[in-house]
Parts: structure tokens; sequence; C-alpha cells
């Protein structure tokens, strides 16, 4: 370990991120009733340009009036490069209740999109005397922001949490694909005539993750478009918690619970979490820096990967 320990990430719950376009309030009750940890509630490309101001009435009127239990409440803000994200900024800061918990930035390219975010939401803050200091999270969906992912994650201690946009990531990639995330039929190797497909988001998840969990942050895994293909939508899920990401989006309800059951370990990886705890913890009464567990090695280390799946049982468990 470096001399510089790694920061925690935020210890709360993440495992699926539900959003709704702010111009379909009929939505949001729905929403607030559904079994997401986070609900984000979408100012930007979900809502069509005319819709944008009155998307921002309904979404900081609701902010104060549904009763949202105890999910992270987040708002998408429109991209910097657009005429709306300061309004939405100052608009829901100076409007909307204390209940608001995040703001999403979408498109960010590097840490000075952060920096001048942070500038005027603090001084909206402050104007405004709000007693609870607004997180952040934002998504990586450019080739700018994977340029400077591990800027961008050091940016602000505002931020709680890091997307990968798959949909905006491939078009500023200039992939060849219309899908959003998962599978890309044109990606595989070919070995004495069988396909072999690789995974096109794999390098990208890679670098969120690593920049993450350097700079303290909670990495997660965006959208995936075909909401008809569960099986589809829990392969890319598994491959991002294989990875390291805490949970994933849901652009419509019904990924909810794939994405909670995914990002929720199994009642036997806990219990076989709590056996490696309990066979290192024999292994230390008897000196032992390492042991054998099921027939394979277990030492320190496994220590460090058990505690990652007993952190997440007991928060899905308080
Ligand atoms: C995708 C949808 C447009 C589908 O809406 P709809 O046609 O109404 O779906 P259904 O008829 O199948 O709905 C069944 C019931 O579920 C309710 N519903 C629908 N959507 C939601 C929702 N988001 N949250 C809660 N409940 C929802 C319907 O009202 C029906 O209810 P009932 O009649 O009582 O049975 C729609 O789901 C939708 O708008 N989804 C969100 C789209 C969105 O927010 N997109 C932005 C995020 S993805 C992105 O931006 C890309 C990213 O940035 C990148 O670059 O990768
Ligand atoms: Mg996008």
């Amino acid at each position: 370990m470096s001399f510089r320990t790694q920061p925690p990430a935020p210890a709360r719950l993440n495992r699926c991120q539900l959003f709704g376009p702010g111009s379909r309030e009929s939505l949001f009750e729905k929403m607030a009733g559904s079994a997401a940890d986070v609900i984000n509630l979408d100012l930007e490309d979900s809502v069509a340009p005319d819709d944008k101001e009155r998307a921002r009435r309904n979404i900081i009127q609701a902010i104060g009036d549904i009763d949202w239990g105890t999910k992270t409440l987040s708002v998408r803000i429109n991209g910097l490069d657009t005429p709306y994200w300061y309004r939405d900024v100052v608009d829901l800061l100076e409007q909307a209740g204390e209940r608001l918990d995040q703001i999403m930035i979408p498109k960010v390219g590097n840490a000075a999109d952060i920096y001048a975010v942070d500038a005027l939401v603090t001084a909206v803050e402050a104007a405004k005397g709000r007693s609870k200091r607004i997180g952040f999270e934002v998504i990586i969906e450019s080739a700018a922001g994977i340029t400077h992912v591990e800027e961008i994650a050091a940016a602000s201690p505002r931020l709680q949490a890091m997307s990968l946009g798959a949909a905006d990531f491939a078009a500023s990639m200039g992939m060849a694909t219309t899908g959003i995330g998962g599978t890309q039929e044109n990606y595989y190797m070919l070995h004495e005539g069988a396909k072999y497909w690789s995974d096109p988001w794999h390098w990208v998840q890679t670098a969120i993750v690593a920049a993450c969990r350097t700079h303290g942050v909670l990495p997660v895994d965006g959208p995936f478009g075909d909401f008809s293909d569960d099986e589809g939508f829990r392969a890319q899920a598994r491959r991002s918690a294989t990875l390291g990401m805490v949970g994933k989006w849901a652009i419509h309800p019904k990924q909810v619970a794939l994405a909670n059951e995914v990002f929720s370990p199994s009642e036997t990886a806990v219990a076989e979490a709590h056996e490696i705890l309990a066979a290192m913890e024999e292994a230390k009464r008897t000196g032992a820096g390492a042991t054998v567990y099921k027939g394979r090695l277990v030492d320190i280390a496994s220590i460090r990967q058990a505690q990652v799946i007993v952190r997440q049982a007991e928060l899905i468990s308080a």
C-alpha cells in the first residue's frame, strides 16, 4: 500500500439508479415507490428543449412534495455546453428544499468543469443559507472525460459517484454502434472459424473504477438500453460488479430488480466471506499469515476481499 491510503467511498447503497424525465411528472410517485437506492430526476437528454423550464418546475415541486423515503435523491442538470445548466443549478438550489441530496453533472470533460459547478453551487448555498451540502455525481461519456478521468475523480470533495454513459461515450468516440451498452455484434475475435465476443466497455469501466477507488468515489455502470433483454442486462451488470462497480442505472422500472439482484451479494457469498474471515482469525491465532480454505489459498488480502462483501451485506441489512 502506498503511503497515502485509499480513501473509502461513501458508505451508502447505490445498487440501482432509476431515471425518469423531469417532463413526465406522472412517473415521480412510481419512482419514489420503487426499490431503487438512487433516484435521478432528469433535466438533460430525456427532456426536449421546449420542455426544459417546465421540467425544472416539476422537479423543484416534487422534491418537496413527494416522500422519497431514504433514497438518495439526485437531479441530472444539463451539460456545461448548453445555455440551461446555470439556471438548473440556481433554481434548484434557490427553490428546491433540503431533501435534494445530489446533482448529476453530465458529459464532464475535465476537472475545471467540476470546479465551475462547485463554485456556483457553493455561492448559492452560502447566499441561501442552505444547511445541507449538495453532493455531486458525474457521468464519464466522452473522449475527454475518459482521458481526464483521474483528475475528474479528484476534482471536488462533493463528488460521491461517477457513472459510465455508454450512449454518449460511444458517440463521442465515434464507435460504430447505436446500441446502449452490452454485447456489440461486430466486436469479436476469430479463431479457427469461430467468433469469440469481447467487451468493448471493459477498458473504460476499469479506468473509471481505478480513478474512483483512488479518490473514494462510487463507480457506477450506466444505462442498458434494451429493456426487453433481461439476460443482456444481467450479463452486463455482472461484468460491472466483477470489475468493482457498485451499481447500475435503470432506464425502465423492470430493470430495478435486476440491478438489485446483481449488486446484492448472495447468501452463499456472504456466508463464504464470513468463513474466510473466521479462517483468517484462526490463522492469526496460530501466528500464520496464510491458510487453506476449501482447497485454496487465503491470506491477509483475502480478509480485505471478504470485507468488501460483508460491508455490502451490512449496508443492505441496515
Ligand atoms: C423508456 C420509457 C420511455 C418507457 O416508458 P413507457 O412507454 O411509459 O413504459 P411502459 O409502458 O413499459 O411502463 C410500464 C409502467 O412503468 C411506468 N414507468 C415507465 N417508466 C418509468 C420510470 N422511469 N420510472 C418509474 N415508472 C416508470 C409506466 O408509467 C407504467 O406504469 P403503469 O401504467 O402504472 O403500469 C420510460 O421508462 C422512460 O422515460 N425511462 C427513462 C428515460 C431516461 O430517463 N433516460 C435518461 C437516462 S439514459 C441516458 O441519458 C443515456 C446516458 O446519458 C448515456 O449517454 O449513456
Ligand atoms: Mg448521456
